[in-house]
C-alpha cells in the first residue's frame, strides 16, 4: 500500500504530504484524500498510517461511499486506462488482422490436405506444400464461441470510437454465412455482436450511446436496402399485362440490366471529412437487443426471399452506427463510429467452376471486387495520395469492357467500406476454406489473398524473439485490461451496495422517527420509502385516521394515559354490566341530578379529578352512560357512593 502511494509521488516518510503533491490524474490517493475531511496534512498523514495494511479496494470503497464526484472521476479514469490498454493491444496485434476458419470436414470425405496450428495453415496438394502464416487459424472443430472470443475486443474498440470492418471471405459453401449469421442453436458473429454491444453499453457509465442499424445487399454493382420491402416480378405479374410482365422478367434475367432488375435507388456519397454515406438507405435506431434482433431477422428474411435468388453471388452487409456522447459526463462532443459486418459473395476461381453467362459475370465481378479491395486497403494504409478506385476501374473497364456491371461492383463495395478500411479503423478478415482435397486449389487461392491483405500492414514478418516479446507485452496489456474491467466492476458493485446501504439506513432512521414520541411522521410515503408500498402504507393509514391536525395528534404520554383510561373504562363497563340488571332508572335519574348539582357548585371538580371524562368522549364515542356516570358519582361524592352501595346491596340481597 505504502509503496503504491510512493509510486504516486507522495512523500510518506515525513507524513507531510500536501494536496499540491497529489498526482494530477485522478487516482487512489486522490480518492483517499477526499475521504480525509479537511485535506489537512495531519489528517492525511494519520489516514495514510491508518491505511497501512488495509486493502486498497476497501479504501476505494470508502471513497465511493463518501464522495460522488471523485467516484465518477475514478470510473472515467479506469475506463480510460482500459481503453488505452486495449488500443495498445490492437496496435501491437495489428489493425488489420486476418483469421482463417476451416470448414467442418464431411465424414464421408477422404483425409484432408490441410493441417492447422494456432497461427499457421499448411496445404499439401499434388506433391506441393504451401504454408500460410495468419493471425489466427480456427481448426474445423472450432465453435462459434471460439471465433467470437477473438472478435470481441474489436467490438469494444468500435464503442471507443474506431470504425470497424469484419469481412467473411471464401469459396462458396465454406461457411461464411455460418460464421456471420449462424443458426438458431449456434448464432454467428452478427447476432452475438448485437448482444455484446448492448451488454457493453449497459456496463459503460463513461458515456451515453445510441445505436442504429442498416442492412443491404450488393449484387453486381447494385445496392439493395434489406429493410425495404420490394415486390418480386412474380407478384407484379398478377396485376399487369402479360407482355409487360414478360418484358420485366427479360430485364430481370439480362446481365446488362441488373440495375433495372434490382431497382436500386441508393447512391454512395463521400463527405468532405472522408466519411461515406449511403443516400436513401434505411437506418433504424435500436434501443434494445430485442428490437435489434427483430430488425436483423427482418433483413435476413428480405435477403432469403430475394427474388433475384443470388445469395451465393451477392454480398450481404450489416452496418451498426454507434453515437457516443460524453456530454453528460465531461461535456465533450459526439463521436460516431461504424461497424460493418460483411458476408462477401463466393470467391470461386472462374476456370474451375466452369461458369458461363450470368454466373461468369458474377464470378468475375466478385473476384475483381475482392482484388480491388486488397489494393484499396493497401493504398489507404500506406496513405498513398492516389486511392486506386478509379485506376482499378480503368483497368477493369479495359479488361472487361463489356461487363459494365464489374465496374459498378468494384466501385460500390470498395467505396462503401473505404472509410472503415483506412487508417485508424480496425479490419478483421475471416478467410474460409474447405478441408476437401477437391478444393485444395481454391483454398490456396483464398489463402494467398488473405496473405496479401495481411501484408498491407508493414512489419508482419518478425523474428521469433520479437514475436515472443510482442506476445509477452500483449499478455501484460490483456492482464491490464482484465484488471481495469475487474476494478470497474468492483467499484460499480460497491456503489450499488453503498446506495442500498444508504437506503436501508434511511428507512431505519425513518421508522425510528415514526416511532419517536414527539414526532409522528406523516411524510410522503413514496419519498420516505423509495416507492416501497409495504412500508409506506402505515403512515398513510395513520394520516387518514387522524381526526385532528398533525401537530395536535397525541404524544406517547397521552397515548399511555389514554390506554390506562381505556383499561379502567373497560373495568367500569364490566362492573356496570353487572349493575345494569339491578339498578333502576330512578336511581340513575337521582344520581344524574346530583352530579349536575355538584358540577354547578364546583364545575372544575369533576373535570379535574376525573380524566375519564376526556377519555370517555374520545375513546367511547357511543357514550355508554352505564360506564362513566356511576364513576363520576363515585369520584365526586363519597357520601352518595356509600348510599348507592347500600342500595345496591339491598337489591342484591332481595334477588338472593
Ligand atoms: N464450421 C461449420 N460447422 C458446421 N457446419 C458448417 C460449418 N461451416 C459451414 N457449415 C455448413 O455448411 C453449409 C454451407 O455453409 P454456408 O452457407 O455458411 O456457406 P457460405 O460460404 O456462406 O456459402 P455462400 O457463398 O453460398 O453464401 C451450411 O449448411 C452450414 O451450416
Amino acid at each position: 500500500m505504502v509503496q503504491q502511494l510512493h509510486s504516486l509521488g507522495l512523500d510518506l516518510s515525513s507524513g507531510t504530504a500536501t494536496e499540491s503533491e497529489l498526482p494530477a490524474t485522478p487516482s487512489v490517493v486522490y480518492m483517499d484524500v477526499n475521504v480525509v475531511p479537511e485535506h489537512d496534512k495531519e489528517g492525511l498523514a494519520s489516514t495514510i498510517s491508518s491505511l497501512q495494511g488495509s486493502s486498497i479496494i476497501s479504501l476505494r470503497a470508502s471513497a465511493v461511499a463518501h464522495s460522488w464526484p471523485p467516484t465518477k472521476t475514478f470510473l472515467r479514469y479506469l475506463d480510460a486506462k482500459r481503453r488505452e490498454a486495449l488500443d495498445k493491444i490492437l496496435d501491437i496485434k495489428g489493425s488489420i488482422r486476418v483469421f482463417c476458419r476451416v470448414k467442418l470436414m464431411d465424414e464421408r470425405k477422404a483425409a484432408s490436405p490441410i493441417s492447422t496450428e494456432a497461427d499457421k495453415i499448411t496445404v499439401r496438394s499434388a506433391g506441393t506444400r504451401k504454408e500460410f502464416v495468419l493471425d489466427r487459424v480456427f481448426h474445423p472443430e472450432s465453435t462459434q464461441e471460439d471465433v467470437f472470443r477473438e472478435v470481441k475486443p474489436i467490438l469494444r474498440s468500435a464503442l471507443d470510437g474506431h470504425n470497424v470492418c469484419i469481412l467473411a471471405y471464401g469459396q462458396t459453401g465454406t461457411g461464411k454465412t455460418h460464421t456471420m449469421e449462424g443458426n438458431n442453436g449456434r448464432p454467428g458473429i452478427v447476432p452475438r455482436a448485437i448482444e455484446e454491444l448492448f451488454h457493453q453499453i449497459s456496463q459503460d457509465e463513461s458515456a451515453s450511446f445510441t445505436l442504429s442499424m442498416s442492412m443491404l445487399e450488393v449484387y453486381m454493382g447494385s445496392l439493395r436496402d434489406l429493410f425495404v420491402h420490394r415486390r418480386s416480378p412474380a407478384r407484379v405479374t398478377h396485376w399487369i399485362p402479360k407482355w409487360y410482365a414478360a418484358l420485366i422478367l427479360y430485364a430481370h434475367h439480362h446481365p446488362a440490366n441488373h440495375i433495372v432488375r434490382l431497382g436500386s435507388n441508393l447512391s454512395i456519397l463521400r463527405i468532405s471529412d472522408g466519411t461515406v454515406e449511403i443516400e436513401g438507405l434505411t437506418d433504424v435506431q435500436v434501443t434494445d437487443v430485442k428490437q435489434a434482433r427483430r430488425w436483423y431477422a427482418r433483413g435476413k428474411h428480405a435477403r432469403s426471399t430475394s427474388w433475384t435468388n443470388v445469395n451465393d453471388a451477392s454480398s450481404r452487409l450489416t452496418r451498426i452506427t454507434i453515437s457516443r456522447s460524453n456530454e453528460a459526463v465531461d461535456g465533450t462532443n459526439n463521436l460516431v463510429s461504424k461497424i460493418w459486418l460483411v458476408d462477401l459473395g463466393g470467391s470461386e476461381r472462374l476456370l474451375k467452376s466452369g461458369a458461363t453467362g450470368q454466373t461468369l459475370d458474377e464470378g468475375r465481378a466478385i473476384n475483381l471486387s475482392l482484388s480491388a479491395l486488397a489494393d484499396v486497403i493497401a493504398a489507404l494504409r500506406t496513405r498513398r495520395n492516389h486511392i486506386p478506385y478509379r485506376h482499378l476501374l480503368t483497368v477493369i473497364l479495359v479488361t472487361f469492357a463489356s461487363q459494365i456491371c464489374c465496374l459498378s461492383l468494384n466501385s460500390k463495395l470498395t467505396q462503401l467500406l473505404s472509410d472503415s478500411l483506412g487508417d485508424g479503423s480496425k479490419v478483421l478478415m475471416i478467410v474460409h476454406v474447405s478441408p476437401g482435397e477437391d478444393d485444395a486449389g481454391e483454398t490456396v487461392c483464398s489463402l494467398s489473398f488473405a496473405t496479401r491483405v495481411r501484408a498491407v500492414e508493414a512489419n508482419r514478418e518478425l523474428s521469433e524473439d520479437t514475436k515472443k516479446r510482442k506476445q509477452q507485452r500483449v499478455a501484460e496489456l490483456e492482464q491490464g485490461v482484465r484488471e481495469a474491467e475487474e476494478e470497474l466492476r468492483r467499484v460499480r458493485d460497491q456503489m450499488e451496495r453503498t446506495a442500498k446501504l444508504i437506503q436501508e439506513k434511511t428507512n431505519t432512521l425513518r421508522v425510528d422517527l415514526r416511532g419517536s414520541p414527539r414526532s409522528p411522521l406523516t411524510l410522503n410515503p413514496v419519498e420516505l420509502d423509495g416507492g416501497d408500498t409495504k412500508t409506506a402504507e402505515k403512515p398513510v393509514q395513520r394520516a387518514r385516521a387522524a381526526p385532528v391536525p398533525r401537530f395536535m395528534s397525541s404524544t406517547a404520554c397521552s397515548r399511555r394515559r389514554q390506554q390506562e383510561a381505556a383499561e379502567s373504562l373497560g373495568r367500569a363497563r364490566r362492573r356496570s354490566t353487572d349493575l345494569r340488571g339491578s339498578q333502576s332508572h330512578s336511581c340513575y335519574q337521582t344520581s344524574k341530578k346530583m352530579t349536575v348539582a355538584y358540577r354547578r357548585r364546583d364545575p372544575s371538580l369533576s373535570l379535574q379529578c376525573n380524566p375519564m371524562n376526556v377519555s370517555h368522549d374520545s375513546v367511547d364515542s357511543r357514550g355508554s352512560w352505564s360506564s362513566s356516570k356511576p364513576k363520576k358519582l363515585s369520584n365526586s361524592n363519597p357520601n352518595l357512593r356509600v348510599a348507592l352501595h347500600q342500595q345496591h346491596r339491598r337489591r342484591m340481597s332481595d334477588l338472593i
